[in-house]
């Protein structure tokens, strides 16, 4: 089967307050987040964190989330994920999703490392048999040894990690859904869990990407999808939206280095660029 996912006029919004303080909601509306708040007529305030968003993704395509802070990027992994409905719209998705954004997800604190395999695994759609199958192989891959009979709540953050990317990786996936924690790391395991990704990725029939590095989205993927208040601002091959995307934030760093009188290239420039 090949996988293929499907986008028809999604908004996702978030309630904020109902009714009760007039002023709180003349403050919210007027301040208006890029017209991102808004109410309804029955008085909800809500803020729209995607809106009108149609798309179709065919398998192969390696699609990179970009966009600033707020952009909705979270909210769309989410939506992809089935963690969040959409309030309007439809959303069509033809294969298994494996979402590795949320590291402590499907994860129980007080649960040994063993019986989250089996949680996890459970979360990422796969049957206690073929959760079986890969105990071995994950225990290998995170070196945890008898750490993997102890409750979760003893492991460094370091340990979670292990554990979690060595459940997530150990099958094909279909559609993969990743925040840029998983591939931007430096340290020795997460060297090691490169190679693993590579393969990981190499084996999905469709990933998404979310990152605020240029870099990054090039390195991975194909196509780039620009979210700029929750609305599609672009979609199409990597080089092309990222070329248009690094245009902007490279006027904004520059328009922000002129308002603060610092030289171009300085360090504001910079961050502008990163994020
Ligand atoms: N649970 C929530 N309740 C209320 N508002 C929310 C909630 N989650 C997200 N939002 C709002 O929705 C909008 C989109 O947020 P989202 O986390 O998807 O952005 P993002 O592009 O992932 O941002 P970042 O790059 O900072 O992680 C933002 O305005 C945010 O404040």
């Amino acid at each position: 089967m090949s996988a293929s996912i499907s986008l028809r006029d999604v908004s996702v919004h978030f309630s904020l307050y109902h009714g009760g303080s007039r002023s709180l909601k003349r403050a919210l509306l007027s301040r208006g987040t890029a017209g991102r708040i808004a109410s309804d007529a029955t008085n909800r305030i809500y803020v729209e964190a995607l809106k009108d968003l149609s798309l179709d993704i065919q398998h192969g395509d390696r699609v990179g989330l970009i966009g600033t802070n707020g952009a909705g990027k979270t909210t769309l992994l989410r939506v992809l994920a089935g963690i969040y409905e959409p309030t309007i719209g439809q959303v069509e998705i033809n294969g298994r999703v494996t979402p590795m954004f949320d590291i402590g997800l499907g994860m129980d604190m007080d649960q040994s490392g063993y019986e989250n395999i089996i949680l996890r695994g459970l979360l990422i759609g796969l049957s206690r048999e073929e959760i079986k199958k890969h105990v071995a192989d994950i225990a290998e891959f995170t070196e945890l040894g008898d750490y993997l009979h102890m409750p979760l709540r003893t492991y460094s953050a370091g340990m979670t990690l292990r554990l979690t990317f060595g459940i997530s990786t150990c099958i094909a996936p279909d559609i993969l859904l990743m925040d840029e924690w998983v591939v931007a790391g430096d340290s020795k395991f997460l060297h090691k869990a490169q190679l693993r990704l590579a393969d990981f990725i190499h084996r999905s029939s469709i990933m998404f990407l979310a990152s605020h590095s240029n870099d990054l989205i090039r390195m991975w993927c194909t196509k780039a999808l620009w979210l700029e208040n929750g609305c599609l601002r672009a979609f199409g091959p990597v080089d092309s939206v990222m070329d248009e995307y690094q245009a902007i934030c490279d006027a904004a760093a520059k328009e922000a280095d002129a308002a603060a009188g610092l030289p171009e290239g300085s360090s504001l420039a910079a961050s502008v660029r990163r994020f």
